[in-house]
């Protein structure tokens, strides 16, 4: 990033009211751009995320041959019909683990060398986990310690394999079952805990054979080699990880009253909503429609008292990006609320875990941090003492959680940089303001 951090506090003076839409599901946005890219004929998509992360895939694909163009009212994406090209400079991927890790996907079963680059967050982020069964596939890969910097080479003759995943990660699952798209034969994966299915629902869309059963010991999911892929026409619901965001502040600023209108609720992806019925929130859902294979619709939250509840360890690969913010209510629920699971935070765009006990600490929340998660003591519905500056680390949903906590905070909760934001929620302060709340936006480094 080269322009300077831009700090950022909100505040709300009075209770937040409002009906607002948030952007594209970010998941569904960039599967959207790289299944159009690899397949035959156009792909037009509308409602996709404008997001860096986003833009950064789509970036990508272009230079791997894909013709992606921004129309009035549609994104279009003319593909390779099945080969990519070899890129003529390095990928980067800037902040995304997604971009990063399906790409490498992509690219194994494709004879082609890429190298991919990110930002200091990226950089750090583990990626033997998808070098490993790609690797199993043929595809071989220079880095240093499994990280970006990364030169990945796929593999001429790739070989499908049989791999279960050893963590609950749908970037995993997708990377595995992206590279059997170009491989013959049936490429299989079982995951023992659900992760988000929008991979498996979209390559149906676009023509691939995939067939997923269910049993008590999780999902497998089996993708036929080599189909026909053809262009198609997407529809990007709203993303419930960004409408979690104006959900939370609805329920922790008194009076509030806020819909958020054309979420995706895959099911798959609403472990937030089961997470704040836990505390007693007021949330009502309305799923009133679908945008392709994915179910949509509203939710409404009223601000009331919330109590404190275990978060049970099943729920973290149905709302894994969401605990951040879950950890903004539970500051404000009656009593001690305990989530755990939560490794797999530690190795997200921040360790989520240590920076979110840091930042609610210098808040004046009391708290205990756990190896793989936290209890939260709340205040009962009363302000958090606030007061603090909390330094993002690059991580957009640590800035946008602890924007959000400022609103019912005796002293301001300054974010040291909004900038991140840009990767997942293009608009998030302006929207925040379209509720009710201020927004205190600096552009000069202090
Ligand atoms: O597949 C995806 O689109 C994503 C999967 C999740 O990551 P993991 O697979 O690492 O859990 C999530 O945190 C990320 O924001 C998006
Ligand atoms: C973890 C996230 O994204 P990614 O892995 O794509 O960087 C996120 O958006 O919270």
């Amino acid at each position: 990033m080269t322009a300077p951090p831009k700090p950022l506090s909100l505040s709300a003076e009075r209770a937040l009211s409002g009906t607002v839409s948030v952007p594209g599901d970010k998941s569904i946005s960039h599967r959207s751009l790289m299944l159009g890219a690899v397949a035959s004929g156009r792909t037009t998509i509308t409602g996709l995320l404008e997001g860096e992360d986003v833009l950064a895939t789509a970036a990508a694909m272009t230079k791997m041959g894909a013709v992606i163009a921004r129309g009035d009212t549609a994104w279009t994406v003319d593909g390779v019909g099945g080969a990519l090209l070899e890129p003529e400079s390095a990928l980067d991927l800037g902040n995304s683990g997604t971009s990063a890790r399906l790409l490498m996907g992509l690219i194994a079963a494709h004879p082609i060398t890429a190298t991919l680059i990110g930002d200091d967050s990226l950089q750090a982020r583990p990626m033997g986990r998808v070098t490993a069964p790609l690797g199993d596939m043929g595809a071989t890969f220079a880095s240093r310690g499994g990280r970006l910097p990364l030169t990945i080479t796929g593999a001429a003759q790739p070989m499908p394999i049989e791999y279960t995943l050893p963590v609950a990660s749908a970037q995993v699952k997708s990377a595995v079952l992206l590279a059997g798209l170009n491989t013959p034969g049936d490429t299989i994966v079982h995951e023992g805990e659900v992760t988000r299915d929008h991979s498996e629902r979209m390559l149906r869309g676009f023509g691939a054979e995939v067939e997923v059963t269910e049993t008590d010991r999780g999902r497998t999911i089996r993708l036929r080699g080599q189909p026909h892929l053809s262009g198609q026409a997407i529809r990007v619901p709203g993303d419930i990880s960004s409408a979690a965001f104006p959900i939370v502040a609805g329920l922790i600023v008194a009076g509030s009253r806020v819909t958020v209108t054309g979420v995706g609720l895959n099911p798959t992806r609403t472990g937030i909503l089961e997470a704040l019925g836990l505390l007693g929130a007021n949330v009502g859902v309305s799923k009133d429609g679908a945008a392709g294979a994915e179910p949509v619709g509203d939710i409404t939250v009223e601000a009331g008292p919330l109590t404190a509840a275990d978060i049970p360890a099943r729920l973290a690969p149905l709302m894994i990006d969401e605990y951040p913010i879950l950890m903004v209510a539970a500051a404000f629920a009656d009593g001690d609320t305990e989530m755990r699971g939560l490794a797999e935070l530690r190795v997200k765009e921040s360790d989520r875990l240590a920076v979110m006990a840091e930042g609610l600490a210098a808040c004046g929340v009391p708290l205990r941090l756990l190896d793989d998660g936290i209890v939260i003591t709340g205040s009962g519905g009363r302000a958090i003492p606030g007061g603090a500056r909390i330094d993002s680390h690059l991580d957009h949903r640590i800035a946008m959680s602890f924007a959000v906590l400022g609103l019912n905070a005796a002293a301001p909760v300054l974010v040291d940089d909004a900038r991140p934001i840009e990767t997942s929620f293009p608009g998030f302060a302006a929207l925040m303001q379209s509720l009710g709340v201020s927004a205190h936006v600096d552009d000069q480094e202090r």
